[in-house]
């Protein structure tokens, strides 16, 4: 569904040196996995989420979204994907301070029309923050506000949610519920999860872990594995 081929991104420092933020990252993302990104800070997860996504363009390498190559599409032709087929949860929340919670979830779909409207409202009351539907969100704490980007990243149902640190402002128990909605979900959507927690990944299908750029390794957690177990009798028995 999504694969990024040698992928590099590489930036000038003060003194003109180059130094590489993404390095010769091969990536593939089925339809339904749910991948988790992890890696410390500066290790490149934010930077990779924008080149898969198509926020960035990458210095080398390309992005192929259901076997396209983004590089070659048109700006409106990126555009839609993006809007139609992509939920953004960023590190920033970029909510609307003068629209109610409710219209910014709906901002990225027609608030005219009672489905979208039924679809956030049931979003809000999942995530706990309905009784802030009609409030503007620079009244809400930051936790709170985190949550009504998540809403509006999955109000239109799309087909890859990019999730940059989803949880970073949530204490653990609100953190848990937004990693089971995404559990929910997986399956149908694909979700890449870049964080830095990588307790949080515990219902990933597989985990790929940045360092200086590069894909330093690949894992699938616990309960993945055993999830393949059961599902596999002859794995089961060993
Ligand atoms: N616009 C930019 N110009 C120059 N360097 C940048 C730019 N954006 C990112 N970088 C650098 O690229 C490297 C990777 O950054 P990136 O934000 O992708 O890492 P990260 O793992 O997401 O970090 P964090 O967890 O702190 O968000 C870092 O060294 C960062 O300073």
């Amino acid at each position: 569904m999504l694969e990024a081929r040698d992928l590099s991104l590489i930036y000038c420092n003060e003194r003109n040196d180059e130094f590489y933020a993404i390095h010769d990252v091969n990536f593939f993302a089925n339809r339904g996995e749910m991948i988790g990104i992890v890696g410390p800070s500066g290790s490149g997860k934010s930077s990779l989420l924008y080149i898969l996504s198509g926020l960035k363009k990458p210095t080398v390498g390309t992005v192929y979204y259901q076997e396209h190559a983004l590089e070659v599409m048109s700006y409106n032709e990126l555009a839609e994907i993006r809007r139609k087929e992509y939920g953004f949860i960023f590190q920033r929340h970029f909510l609307i301070n003068y629209l109610t919670v409710l219209d910014n979830v709906l901002s990225v779909v027609n608030r005219n029309d009672k489905f979208w409207r039924n679809t956030a409202i049931n979003l809000l009351e999942t995530l706990g923050i309905a009784d802030f539907a009609n409030q503007k969100p620079y009244k809400m704490s930051v936790g709170e506000r985190q949550k009504v980007a998540i809403a509006r990243a999955l109000v239109s149902q799309p087909k890859i949610i990019f999730a940059d640190e989803p949880t970073a402002s949530l204490d653990h128990s609100n953190a848990r519920m937004v990693m089971d909605i995404f559990a929910s979900l997986k399956g149908e959507i694909t979700i890449l999860v870049a964080t830095h927690d990588d307790s949080i990944l515990d219902q990933a299908d597989r985990v790929i872990h940045m360092w200086d750029g590069r894909i330093a390794k690949s894992s699938i957690p616990v309960s993945a594995i055993e999830n393949i177990k059961q599902s596999n009798p002859i794995m089961h028995r060993s």
